[in-house]
């Protein structure tokens, strides 16, 4: 485990085919996340075999796309879909679905309060359910939601207030779930039901050192949590709020992160925030399906929980729900968000870059981040920006991966006809740019660049796989064609030339390395307040030439 950072990552082992490792991520307590270094269908197959090593099984899951910037959704990739071309391509119909359902919020049923109580009394009666299975379920989704759009790292503080009924009981196993997440707890439980049930529900809290605030306590101390869980009522409340929970909910109004279980409490079942001066949470979890006053929530979070509805209730009320992702126990139903790129910041806390941590030497200091960075399992870590100019000092910019990097320098491979290359030719002075966002790092390096021999190049062409070595043939980079079918005539050509795969593909004279040889090392690590630690080598001002300077720049 890291400790600082990523609590949930960790190394699960080798790849036997490429010898390259691969990370994996705890989610909670959906199964284990794995995203392998390189994914390749090799490497998928290499972790594959490994879910013997753990119980549960692992599922491998791939991760699809983030669906705002918070709520990311994840299916199981089979055996058969892993090969390099789907593990980024694969649609499936549960996916599609779900896509659909976000773009249309229509397609999503909203039921009465009548029609939730009628449910209720279906699911625990004929259909078998006790309600401390209901309840497990519907906190456990609680939980899992919470995780999903408040990261445990920069959320930690979660205050969960209990009502009366079962919407209070699921607030109490939510508030065992989250524990077990990693955040920390308080309660606030101020009617207490006398139930066997509520309980074993406090005593299990109480168990964790979990503590119970007194309702009168509450209003000087709610700005020092970073979460508010209203778990005070559910589909059952009608008219207004008795004490202690009027004082209590108009105490939640205005405050930020409120997270409502089910139902915004205060408001209408059906017809929402009727008075005008109610509750606006920042985040909904519907459960069961959302009810008829989830159409006024406006908040930035929407998820569905309580994935425990069988076909006959979907059937017998006409419910049209989105699929659960994977494992998961929630699904985000919000609407998608319109993004105001000014108002897209992410908070970079948890880590530190001090002198004393340096190594003296910089190609160290980048291997040491290098490998931090593929042991967290970022995708692509080799990818850089390259920035070059031509001989009148315009610049161009662009994506590359590394393909090697020691005390020479640092290697990538292109088309000798290419821009950069072309660039290069006329001024060799090049940037080049890591970003770890993951890991709040960047690394930057300048130098001058020249090409590697043609030994190195030959070594590195027929390592390729052979359709990317047909491709360094295929394509003239840079060079203006007259449609893809160029390209694609010209592959299909190369491909029956050397259909007999004992014939080695000769490297093209066009095609081969480049090695940046650094004169400036800057390591870049994000900060609190953007007060971000900056630190460079450099050798100018050296007294002996040889020896790296080290100097901490202002942010
Ligand atoms: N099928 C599911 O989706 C499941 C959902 N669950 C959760 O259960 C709630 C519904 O639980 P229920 O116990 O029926 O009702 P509530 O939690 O909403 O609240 C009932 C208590 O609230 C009191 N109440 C009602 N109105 C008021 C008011 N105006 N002021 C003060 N108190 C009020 C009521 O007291 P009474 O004296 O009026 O009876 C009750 O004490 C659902 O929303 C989900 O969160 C299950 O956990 C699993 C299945
Ligand atoms: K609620």
């Amino acid at each position: 485990f890291c400790p600082n950072l990523h609590r949930n990552r960790l190394r699960v082992g080798t790849c036997k085919w490429q010898d390259k490792p691969a990370s994996a991520k705890v989610h909670g307590y959906h199964g284990i996340t794995l995203s392998p270094i390189a994914p390749t269908s090799a490497c998928l197959h290499c972790i594959q075999e490994r879910q013997s090593l753990f119980k549960p099984p692992v599922t491998v899951y791939d991760k699809y796309q983030s669906l705002s910037h918070r709520v990311h959704t994840y299916t199981p990739l089979s055996k058969s879909q892993a090969s390099d071309q789907q593990l980024f391509h694969t649609t499936k119909k549960d996916m599609d679905s779900l896509v659909q359902h976000l773009h249309d919020p229509n397609s999503i049923s909203y039921i009465s309060q009548e029609a939730a109580a009628a449910i209720d009394e279906l699911l625990m009666g004929p259909l078998g359910f006790s309600v401390d299975q209901l309840m497990e379920l519907a906190g456990l989704s609680v939980a899992s939601a919470i995780f999903e759009a408040y990261p445990v790292q920069a959320n930690n503080r979660v205050l969960v207030i209990c009502g009366p009924g079962n919407n209070g009981g699921d607030g109490l196993v939510a508030a065992r779930h989250l524990h077990h997440f990693g955040y920390s707890l308080s309660v606030c439980y101020p009617k207490r039901t006398d139930k066997p049930l509520y309980h074993g529900l406090v005593t299990q809290l109480e168990s964790l050192s979990i503590p119970f605030l007194l309702e009168d306590e509450l209003p000087s101390i709610l700005s020092s949590f970073d979460v508010v869980v209203d778990a005070i009522f559910g589909f059952s409340f009608r008219g207004q709020p008795r004490p202690p929970f009027d004082a209590l909910i108009q105490k939640l109004v205005g405050l930020p992160n409120v997270v409502s279980v089910d139902i915004p409490s205060g408001w209408h079942v059906e017809e929402g925030d009727i008075n005008g001066i109610g509750l606006h949470p920042d985040m909904l979890v519907s459960l069961t399906a959302p009810k008829l006053c989830a159409r006024k929530f406006k908040g930035l979070h929407h998820f569905l929980g309580g994935r425990f509805v069988p076909p006959l209730i979907a059937e017998k009320f006409g419910l049209k729900l989105p699929p659960y992702p994977g494992t998961s126990q929630c699904v985000w139903i919000g609407k998608l968000p319109s993004i105001d790129v000014g108002s897209l910041r992410e908070n970079y806390v948890g880590a530190v870059l001090l002198e004393e941590h340096l190594n003296a030497d910089p190609f160290s200091q980048f291997k040491e981040w290098f490998e931090d960075a593929v042991a967290m399992g970022l995708p692509e870590p080799n990818a850089m920006t390259l920035a070059t100019a031509n001989k009148e000092g315009h610049p161009s910019a662009r994506m590359v991966l590394l393909k090697g990097y020691d005390e020479h320098g640092f290697v990538w491979y292109t088309n000798y006809g290419s821009r950069k290359a072309l660039e290069l030719a006329s001024n060799p002075w090049a940037s080049i740019v890591f970003f770890w966002e993951r890991l709040h790092r960047q690394a930057r390096i300048t130098g001058c660049v020249e090409k590697v021999s043609s030994e190195e190049s030959d070594e590195y062409f027929h390592s390729r796989p052979r359709e990317s070595q047909i491709g360094a043939l295929v394509s003239a980079q840079s060079t203006v064609i007259a449609g893809r079918h160029v390209l694609d005539q010209a592959y299909e050509d190369l491909q029956s030339r050397y259909a007999d795969k004992s014939i080695i593909i000769p490297r093209p004279d066009h095609w081969g390395g480049f090695r940046l040889q650094p004169e400036a090392f800057e390591f870049w690590q994000g900060r609190e307040s953007r007060l971000h630690d900056r630190l460079t080598y450099t050798k100018e001002m050296a007294v002996d030439k040889s020896n790296w300077v080290i100097h901490r720049l202002a942010p």
